[in-house]
């Protein structure tokens, strides 16, 4: 069965050495773009483990704290919507979800870059260290290395389409990046009741976490605990008949159609943190790339009495970098046309219109927020 591609992405990680490794590594980029739109990496800077295990340990913490005290710092308290939002409050980051999956059963705190280079920029709501004694700190570590695996990624996707390796990361100086602490509460135990709309399918009787979405921006890190629950479904040839084959080989329970058809799992995997791809992304390498559905489920079955949490990291390019679809220098050949397909033409990334626009009026039409400039 295939799945997700895990990529090495260590010869990204120094300034220099534009050798042999990495171009295989560009080249495998290139392809899990195409395909999947989602891929693991592992090799990113040692500092980045350390901060890992921190960051999930304060994200428990946060979402532990007594409801009084998260209610005094949230979200709706914040102009830039930073802080917290209680289980069936607002979807955060992410353009709408398709298909009437039903609210989201999630707790979330949203924090973002500091400063003011952008409307998008601004203060973050931080806990007091009475409270969470060192969690701004971990949070900002946390922050700034995810920001550094990502101008490392960014020099693999700007060689993935044929540019200079530093394309991206010119854009990224002072980028619009938010993150995005989540905890998914396990679903009530069933009693075999329930279920919405008479469908059989194992979809159907699960408890929607996340419902299914594309993200607005450029990129995305996704550190997550070890509780599974995220699924993604790709559309290109070669990964959807993949799909195809994981919805029909039992690990979903379906057969081949309802609401199964076509979602890959993607579990956590230790030391690793999956990447995937924004309507941004998809847009600017002119449709090259794929900003790919993605949803998740609470925790259920055995792993239905833990709470399942995740970080999101989304790293978008400076508010006003100017982004148009490039064109024939992504080297899209026809074996890429045709494997795009032509039934996923759009997923509403505006990849079908030319017009040049920057990141940030990018992202605040999808999010639907409006700044005076
Ligand atoms: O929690 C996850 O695994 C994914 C969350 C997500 O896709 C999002 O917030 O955009
Ligand atoms: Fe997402």
């Amino acid at each position: 069965m295939k799945s997700l591609p895990v990529i090495d992405i260590s010869p990204l990680c120094s300034e220099s050495g534009d050798d042999a490794a990495t171009a295989a590594v560009a080249a495998s980029i290139r392809k899990a773009c195409i395909e999947w739109g989602f891929f693991y990496i592992v090799g990113a800077r040692p500092r980045h483990a350390a901060t890992l295990d921190a960051l999930l340990r304060a994200t428990v913490a946060l979402f532990d704290l007594p409801h009084d005290s998260k209610r005094a710092l949230a979200a709706s308290l914040s102009p830039l919507h930073r802080g917290w939002t209680g289980v069936g409050g607002a979807h955060n980051c992410s353009s709408s979800g398709r298909g009437g999956t039903g609210p989201d059963n999630k707790e979330s705190f949203l924090l973002g870059a500091e400063g003011g280079a952008s409307p998008m920029h601004g203060p973050n709501p931080w806990p007091s260290a009475d409270l969470l004694p060192g969690w701004e700190a971990d949070m900002s570590a946390y922050f700034s290395s995810a920001l550094a695996v990502s101008r490392a990624l960014s020099r693999g996707l700007a060689l993935a389409l044929g540019l200079d390796r530093a394309f991206f990361e010119q854009r990224m100086r002072d980028p619009v990046a938010q993150l995005l602490l989540l905890r998914y509460p396990p679903a009530p135990p069933s009693d075999g009741g329930g279920g919405d709309g008479g469908s059989n399918s194992s979809a159907a009787r699960r408890v929607v976490g996340c419902g299914e979405h594309t993200d607005c921006g450029f990129l995305t890190l996704l550190a997550q605990d070890d509780v599974p629950g995220l699924e993604v479904r790709p559309r290109a040839a070669g990964a959807a008949s993949a799909a195809a084959a994981t919805a029909n080989s039992g690990g979903g329970g379906g057969e081949g159609g309802g609401d199964d058809a076509g979602w890959v799992p993607a579990p956590p995997l230790p030391g690793a943190l999956l990447v995937n791809l924004g309507d941004l992304a998809e847009f600017w390498s002119g449709g090259l790339f794929r900003s790919t559905p993605h949803r998740v489920f609470a925790p259920g079955g055995a792993d239905g009495r833990r709470a399942r949490h995740s970080v999101v990291f989304f790293c978008n390019c400076d508010y006003d970098a100017e982004v148009a679809p490039l064109g024939a220098e992504t080297g899209m050949g026809s074996d890429e046309a045709g494997e795009r397909g032509a039934a996923d033409a759009g997923n509403g990334c505006g990849v079908d219109g030319t017009s040049a626009t920057t990141a940030g009026r990018y992202i605040c039409e999808k999010l639907g927020l409006m700044f005076n400039e």
